[in-house]
């Protein structure tokens, strides 16, 4: 299901009818805000037509073209071929793939859970995805993907080898150290590490690598955001006041070292009753969708409250990465697809702005 074509070169080379060249430039979708450049596109033969994305997706993306009356007339595949975009330290090597920093400036607001998820989920849509846990002061994703028990191994050029969980690169503090003995870690040592942790994982050549920031806005979330090269950042928060206020100072602690905002995910929005369906806004009622529209950055998704994520993630296995079909997961995926399709038009905006 999730398998994808890493190319799109098909050796006869059709040219596209003008019409069809129309209806790609006007096509709307949350995935192309600026229509979809006619050579991402290639005819096949005269019924089929490859879409090669320069970000992760699934073929849910295809949906808009199917239905249209013009382009719905070809057979559509989808291939993706991810483009290593600019970094926010140009000075900065890129070697790491496109670096997503999710950070939110309240603690306990499913940040670590949200990473987690994204990783797994860019990884379904056909990306090679590395995972950094840099929440230093509590590194939780040991517990959340599994295997504690192994402790990471060092290369010959002291270089540490990030396990492979769940189909994702993880390097965190907490499988090199017990989680309470990391806890001890504070200001500038905390920082050197994380940079040390950062630049001293052998990662293979990666699309995307998703950093899990320690909450708050001090210091060491500032010198993470002004020494490393990232590409855009996520926000997390819940709807409850109190999150909310964090969520915008950390808006604006990103905006002060230029660091691009890729969008905002509203965790636990709703509580959804297993029984009756219910659905509850315990925690109020659209309040990051009301921050993000504020800030004018963009809503990658709200997600529910849900028993089946906590205990997935409790057990070190995430539930996208055992119910990848359910559609909790697709809600997940389509947040992932969100994020990457936003990091790659805001970063080309910004490009064409300078
Ligand atoms: N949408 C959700 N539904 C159910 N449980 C959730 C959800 N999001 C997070 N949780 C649970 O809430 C707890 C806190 O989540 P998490 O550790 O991801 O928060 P955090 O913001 O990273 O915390 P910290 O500030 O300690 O780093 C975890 O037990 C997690 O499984």
């Amino acid at each position: 299901m999730f398998g994808r074509f890493r190319t799109s070169k098909s050796t006869k080379k059709q040219s596209m009818p003008t019409p069809m060249v129309d209806a790609l430039a006007q096509l709307t979708s949350p995935y192309f805000p600026h229509g979809v450049p006619a050579e991402w596109v290639q005819l096949d033969d005269a019924k089929t037509a490859c879409l090669t994305l320069p970000f992760a997706a699934d073929n849910t993306i295809l949906e808009p073209f199917t239905t249209h009356p013009e382009l719905g007339q070809y057979q559509w595949r989808l291939a993706i071929n991810i483009a290593k975009l600019p970094n926010s330290q140009p000075e900065l090597p890129m070697t790491f793939g496109n670096v997503i920093m999710v950070s939110s400036g309240k603690g306990g607001v499913g940040k670590s859970s949200v990473s987690v998820q994204l990783a797994i989920a860019l990884q379904q849509l056909g990306a090679t995805v590395g995972l950094l846990d840099a929440d230093i002061y509590g590194p939780s994703l040991p517990t959340m993907l599994g295997g504690q028990e192994q402790k990471l191994e060092i290369n010959e050029q002291n270089k540490m080898i990030p396990h492979q969980r769940h189909g994702v690169w993880v390097s965190s503090l907490g499988y090199l150290t017990e989680a309470k003995d990391a806890a001890i870690w504070r200001g500038p040592m905390a920082s050197a590490a994380l940079q040390q942790l950062f630049r001293d994982t052998k990662w293979p050549r990666l699309d995307y690598l998703v950093v899990d920031m320690p909450p708050g806005t001090g210091d060491i979330q500032l010198t993470f955001a002004q020494k490393l090269p990232i590409t855009g950042a996520v926000i997390v928060t819940t709807p409850q006041t109190v999150a909310l206020a964090d969520a915008e100072k950390g808006i604006s602690m990103f905006r002060k070292v230029s660091v691009p905002i890729t969008g905002l995910v509203e965790n636990m929005s709703y509580y959804q009753c297993s029984q009756c369906g219910h659905q509850d806004a315990i925690f109020g009622d659209g309040g990051g969708v009301a921050v993000a529209a504020r800030e004018q950055v963009p809503v990658l998704g709200q997600w529910p409250l849900d028993a089946r994520l906590r205990a997935a993630l409790d057990e070190g296995q995430p539930w996208l990465a055992q119910h990848p079909t359910d559609p909790l997961s697709q809600l997940m995926r389509t947040s992932a697809m969100r994020l990457a399709s936003e990091l790659y038009w805001q970063v080309q905006a910004k490009s064409k702005e300078s």
